[in-house]
């Protein structure tokens, strides 16, 4: 089994995250998360806020020598603007003169900083987790709440990545699909593992180049306008192993299992696994995937991949498609109605700085959450203390299934 957990907050020192159950033997090193935190900093839309602030890793435990050791992976991120932090999210009590609205500096932001939140946003967490938590102060929350710390996901999503390159041969591929009321066209063709420094490189992680266009048109536009935009995001992965998760209990579904961890991602309100929502209007007919014998090679294989790799809660052995659905940014620069919970007075919603769309680094964190979920499945399969093990296990399965359907 693996396990993780994340602890920080958005503009508290660093962020931590731990994975456990990870075998020995992944090669991984400090690199690799460095660039999958890069990717997910990438995406035309994102506020000022990803061109200052850096993230800085340090892995501080379960790796040597650039190998897994099969103990608990720790990795830390950095906030690199915790200076300016330091008071505002002091883990230790501090003078209350430090924390003076206005400690005369007569610094703007400064002043922002420290000043208490009280018009909570619609759509945040703000209003409900002041009212659960008893604060008179969204700080705190939005501080958790934040998808800042979808960085340490991403961090452990890479480990859980290269394990199951190295164990299983699983290649991932995120992409985003629907960027406001601009979508790629249905038959738009499917970018394979090759098609990734390609995706990295689109402004909008967007395979389908002249949606890229209108996606960034529209993104200008919103923009324009002080309105925010959500959008789809679509993670393949190839290569999963056929019998991953099972029909026999609702809570061992691969699906269920899948639509759980994009849920859990901030903004994420809607998953689907293959054709999903579109499937429900079309005819049996029409819905499902053929099998058939190809007549060269003798294998049993499908015609079309609308179930989206996964039959009865279980890996098919088509390639794995998830859809998640995010929501627009709630923080909208041309602030929504609220009342200020201090005062009891109508006001406008808390607006210092915002992404205007987040689309494309959620489908960086899609396919970091796809890529855990995948690796604590291949291991409660193949089980293994060591990638050799899961990898033996993997190979001996293959060969007990009958050849025309491995
Ligand atoms: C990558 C990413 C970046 C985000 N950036 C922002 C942002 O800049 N401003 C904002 O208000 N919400 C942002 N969000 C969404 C909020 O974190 C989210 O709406 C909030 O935590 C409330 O959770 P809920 O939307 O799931 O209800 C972002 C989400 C993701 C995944
Ligand atoms: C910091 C990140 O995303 C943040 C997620 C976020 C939110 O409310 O979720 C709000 C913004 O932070 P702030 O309000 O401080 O500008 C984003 O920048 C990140 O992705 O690394």
């Amino acid at each position: 089994m693996l396990r993780w957990l994340t602890s920080g907050e958005s503009h508290g020192q660093a962020l931590v995250g731990i994975l456990e159950g990870l075998p020995a033997g992944v090669e991984v090193t400090t690199g690799d998360i460095q660039g999958a935190l890069a990717r997910r900093r990438l995406g035309y839309g994102r506020g000022a806020r990803m061109s200052f602030e850096q993230d800085e890793v340090r892995v501080l435990a379960g790796l040597r020598h650039g190998v897994s050791q099969g103990g608990p992976m720790a990795v830390e991120i950095g906030n690199t603007e915790w200076p300016k932090w330091v008071d505002v999210m002091s883990a230790d009590p501090v003078p209350p003169e430090r924390l003076l609205i206005d400690a005369g500096t007569g610094d703007e932001r400064e002043i922002a900083r420290n000043r208490p939140l009280t018009r909570p946003r619609p759509g945040h967490a703000d209003l409900v987790g002041m009212r659960k938590y008893g604060f008179d102060d969204a700080r705190p929350v939005l501080e958790r709440a934040s998808a800042r710390e979808t960085a340490t996901r991403v961090a452990l999503g890479t480990v859980a990545a290269r394990f199951l390159e190295q164990a299983v041969g699983v290649r991932f591929v995120s992409h985003v699909v629907a960027i406001g009321p601009v979508g790629s066209p249905e038959d738009a063709v499917l970018p394979t593992p090759d098609d990734v420094p390609a995706l990295d490189a689109d402004p909008v992680r967007c395979f389908h180049a002249a949606t890229s266009a209108e996606m960034v048109a529209e993104i200008d536009r919103c923009h324009k306008d002080g309105d925010t935009l959500g959008g789809v995001v679509e993670v393949l992965a190839y290569g999963v192993p056929t019998g991953l998760g099972s029909y026999t209990h609702w809570d061992r579904r691969l699906d269920a299992r899948l639509a759980a961890a994009l849920m859990g991602v901030q903004a994420i309100k809607g998953t689907e696994v293959g054709d999903g929502f579109r499937t429900a209007a079309r005819r049996g007919s029409a819905a499902h995937d053929e099998i058939e014998r190809d007549p060269v090679t003798g294998r049993i294989r499908r015609r079309t991949n609308r179930a989206g790799g996964v039959e009865g809660g279980m890996s098919n052995g088509e390639v794995l498609k998830v859809r998640a659905a995010m929501k627009p940014i709630s923080t909208v620069p041309k602030a929504l109605d609220t009342v200020d919970v201090a005062t009891g007075d109508t006001a406008r919603a808390i607006h210092q700085r915002s992404d205007v769309c987040a689309v494309p680094p959620a489908a960086v964190v899609a396919e970091a959450m796809v890529a855990l979920v995948l690796a604590d499945a291949v291991l409660e399969k193949f089980g293994g203390d060591s990638v050799t093990e899961v990898a033996r296990n993997h190979q001996a399965y293959l060969a007990s299934i009958p050849e025309a359907q491995r």
